[in-house]
């Protein structure tokens, strides 16, 4: 059996060595070993623990116990006497073992003898030639040598280890031909690889050594890992050929700029601690997936841009100032580290977010690892989802507007079930939804008034303020806006716009509902205030003609053209992702067509016949339209008329049925009085007599009796019978309603006041006694359905006198779409 082929009868020493040099030679080496180990940087100590006292405590320990082992005592017992003894003894110990290494580093003179070597040799395994039974490791590391010479006879080691030594020659590794790894590191070396090349090297660590530069590594192909920090290296050469090096390190050199790696199919390179102040020459390292570029000079992320396996980035201590550079590095997919602590770019208050948001895939930034809660909000704050801008826009009008003096406004409606009435038209830009409104309002002006928005931008050629909208300069927008005096903004196109409460209220207190339009975001912010709007989607289906119309109009750039267009697939896709989310849909390719189902939709839910319709005010296409109507009303029976409104009560019931069927605490009940007795009091005492001609101006059309149920008066107080959870407060409401002076406070009804909805349901009580007991569960739920509805449907006592608008049919029959 042989390690050295020269030496073959030292191979596996048969007997221990007993002169005491070699024994201290050999102790002292292991006890550096140790040293080493426990001061290796990944190695971890508990916190707080006094590490050079400890270790030399061990270490004196070790040293007595490795002396006593070699020389065959009985270590047990003297182990066991020295752990107890060890805290006793502290300073003693230490002090014995820091003679005892000056001793030993005495008789040291570095040249390593066969003794020595036989000692650290370990791992028994075959030899290259697969002949022999050989020792395959040396580990010869922190013993002081110099002169390793002895080393060329043994040929069979493939790990060699020799880190902190003192060598400056390694020539003998030439002898070793089937040497895969050698770690000379913490040496002497001046010279780089100065021995013949074992043919399969692959790890090698010439770390903390004195090379100033790199020489041709053409020979050492196999290498794969390769460890030159802490040296004097300035230029990266001689490894054009190294065809397997994926680990590259040259940390702590003199490195001022990266060249010379080529193609190499480097993974994990480290250029720590140089003076490198760009990032180039990594372009053809196709499979980086980690880069440490930490204490350098550089300013940019310019040249890592292109590493799709980038995984980890260390750019810790350098001088990268700007946002801006996180661009680079923005679309590499499998970048989870990164660290640019010690940056300027640090200083930026938004840093933290900014970078998260940029690279959302991080999952640790400078050393913290990033929560989900920072994602979120680094989204929110850069690229807020529409549901968060619509809540921060209704936010900041609440407060706005609560910092405001308080009063009634001339919107609200005396019940919660009985809503201000709004009509949105809601669609892409100049898709015809402004025209589709101003023509309703035109024809039917004893219901709706068109309410112009204020915005920022120019009006256009024919547009006129105040008419389509309230054009105003941004001074002026910001100042209502901090007054609270919008409902919802939007901006579009770089132009804000804005629903002003002052419109809302002005036609409210002319006693007419609004039609407004608006895009979908104006539309999510009003869907968070207390406002129930209907919503109509207004959208062209021809994208084509769409495009066309828009470039025919002069006033659009190509790129605002392609943005509108775009929006009308989000549109789409909101409204098939989104069932209810609008009310109805109207296609918008032919604009007549489009008013016709518009102006339909508006009749069949104001309960207007034919007749009474042509008592509206005439529209230009008014002749066609009525000529429709009548088709369309000869191919519709009554039944599935009927069905349409069932249809939309139900919807609307399904919506208000949680909040009148949750059962109350009786705060919430006292809360609820109040406030019904505080609106009762306010409308009593400042209702002007227009407030009575609500949604009702000039002659009024008679709405049909099919729909009569959705008109109500003052004489029809609807008795009900909720289950007894629900039953009291809403019979306390109820009677508190009949009995406020509310009726006395407002004018007489109109004699041409609505029909009031008769419903054919009995009194409950009634029914139960000529029906005995037998009314089943479900009789009772089918009534108490009814009787909901007739609740829901049943206006304030006030609105004897106006018909409250009803509402509007869900989109189902009219989605053109
Ligand atoms: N307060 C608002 N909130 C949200 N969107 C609004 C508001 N006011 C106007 N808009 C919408 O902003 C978009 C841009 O307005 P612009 O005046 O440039 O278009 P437009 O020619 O009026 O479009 P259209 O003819 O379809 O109404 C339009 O779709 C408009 O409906």
């Amino acid at each position: 059996m042989a390690t050295s082929g020269s030496h073959p009868e030292r191979l596996v020493p048969s007997s221990l060595p007993t002169d005491s040099s070699s024994l201290r030679f050999v102790a002292q080496s292991k006890l550096l070993n140790l040293e080493k180990s426990l001061m290796a940087p990944g190695t971890s100590f508990p916190m707080g623990q006094n590490l050079r006292g400890a270790f030399h405590r061990s270490s004196s320990f070790l040293l007595q116990q490795l002396v006593h082992q070699e020389l065959g005592e009985d270590t047990e017992e003297y182990e066991e006497e020295d752990f107890e003894d060890l805290g006793e003894e502290e300073e003693e110990s230490s002090e014995s073992s820091e003679s005892e290494m000056v001793n030993l580093e005495e008789h040291s003179d570095g040249i390593l003898r066969e003794e020595a070597v036989a000692e650290a040799l370990h791992q028994l395994g075959r030899s290259g030639s697969g002949t022999e039974q050989v020792y395959l490791n040396l580990t010869l590391s922190g013993c002081e040598l110099i002169d390793i010479s002895i080393l060329c006879g043994y040929i069979h080691l493939q790990k060699l280890d020799l880190s902190v030594n003192n060598i400056e020659d390694l020539s003998c590794v030439g002898n070793m031909p089937y040497l895969l790894e050698l770690n000379a590191s913490h040496n002497k070396l001046t010279t780089f690889f100065n021995f013949k090349p074992p043919k399969n090297l692959r790890k090698v660590d010439f770390s903390y050594n004195q090379i100033s530069e790199m020489s041709d590594l053409s020979a050492y192909q196999a290498l794969t890992k390769l460890i030159l920090d802490c040296n004097q290296i300035k230029e990266i050469t001689g490894l054009e050929q190294c065809n397997n090096l994926t680990h590259l390190s040259l940390a702590q050199n003199k490195i001022t700029e990266i060249n010379g790696l080529y193609t190499l199919p480097i993974k994990i390179l480290c250029l720590s601690n140089n003076q490198i102040e760009k990032i180039t020459g990594l372009e053809e390292l196709r499979v980086l997936q980690n880069v440490d570029l930490s204490h350098n000079q550089i300013s940019s992320l310019q040249g890592l841009e292109n590493h799709d396996l980038l995984e980890i980035i260390n750019l810790e201590d350098n001088k990268i100032s700007e946002l801006s550079e996180i661009e680079y590095i923005e679309q590499l997919p499998l970048l989870r580290v990164l660290n640019l602590l010690k940056n300027p770019l640090q200083e930026k208050p938004e840093y933290w977010q900014f970078v998260i948001f940029m690279l959302l895939r991080l999952t640790e930034l400078d050393q913290k690892k990033i929560k989900v809660e920072d994602k979120v909000s680094a989204v929110n704050k850069y690229d807020p989802p529409p549901e968060v801008v619509a809540t921060q826009d209704h936010l900041t009008h609440v407060v706005n507007s609560v910092m405001q003096p308080q009063r009634i406004f001339d919107s609200t409606l005396p019940s919660l079930d009985a809503p201000y009435p709004m009509l949105i038209l809601a669609g892409p830009q100049a898709c015809g939804k402004r025209e589709l409104a101003h023509r309703l309002c035109r024809q039917f002006s004893t219901y709706f008034r068109y309410g112009p928005c204020h915005t920022t931008r120019p009006p256009y050629f024919g547009e006129g303020d105040r008419v389509d909208y309230h054009f105003i300069s941004q001074e002026v927008f910001d100042e209502m806006l901090s007054m609270g005096k919008f409902i919802l903004t939007f901006n579009y196109g770089n132009h804000n716009y804005g629903l002003s409460r002052d419109t809302v209220e002005g036609i409210a207190r002319d006693g007419l509902a609004s039609c407004i339009h608006m895009e979908i975001e104006g539309m999510r912010s009003l869907k968070y205030s207390y406002f129930e709007p209907r919503y109509i989607l207004v959208v062209p289906m021809n994208k084509k003609k769409y495009e066309g119309h828009l470039r025919r109009k002069g006033l659009f750039s190509r790129s605002e053209i392609e943005f509108a267009v775009s929006r009308v697939d989000h549109y789409i896709k909101v409204n098939q992702e989104m069932p209810g989310y609008f009310d109805a849909v109207i296609n918008a390719d032919d604009l007549d067509a489009a008013y016709h189902n518009l102006s339909q939709l508006v009749r069949e839910y104001l309960g207007l016949t034919e007749e009474t319709s042509k008592t509206l005010a005439p529209t230009t296409d008014i002749k066609v339209l009525h000529q429709k109507l009548e088709d369309y009303s000869g191919r519709r029976d009554t039944s599935d008329s009927f069905e349409l409104l069932e249809s939309t009560d139900r919807n609307y019931f399904t919506k208000l049925w949680p909040k009148i069927s949750a059962k109350k605490s009786s705060v919430e009940v006292q809360s609820v009085e109040r406030r019904y007795q505080t609106a009762r009091q306010s409308l009593m005492e400042r209702t002007p007599l227009d407030h009575t001609l609500l949604f009702q101006r000039g002659s009024v059309p008679i709405p049909t009796a099919s729909n009569l149920h959705y008109f109500t008066g003052l004489e029809q107080t609807a008795s009900f019978d909720l289950y007894e959870d629900v039953k009291l407060p809403f019979q306390k409401l109820l009677e508190k309603r009949d009995s406020v002076a509310i009726r006395s406070s407002l004018p007489s009804p109109s004699p041409r006041k609505m029909t009031l909805h008769t419903a054919e349901d009995t009194h409950p009580r009634s029914r139960a006694a000529s029906q005995d007991q037998t009314s089943t569960l479900k009789d009772k739920y089918a009534w108490h359905t009814r009787e909901i509805k007739k609740l829901i449907t049943t206006s304030h006592p006030s609105s004897n006198t106006k018909p409250t608008l009803p509402p509007i049919p869900q989109g189902r029959k009219w989605a053109s779409a």
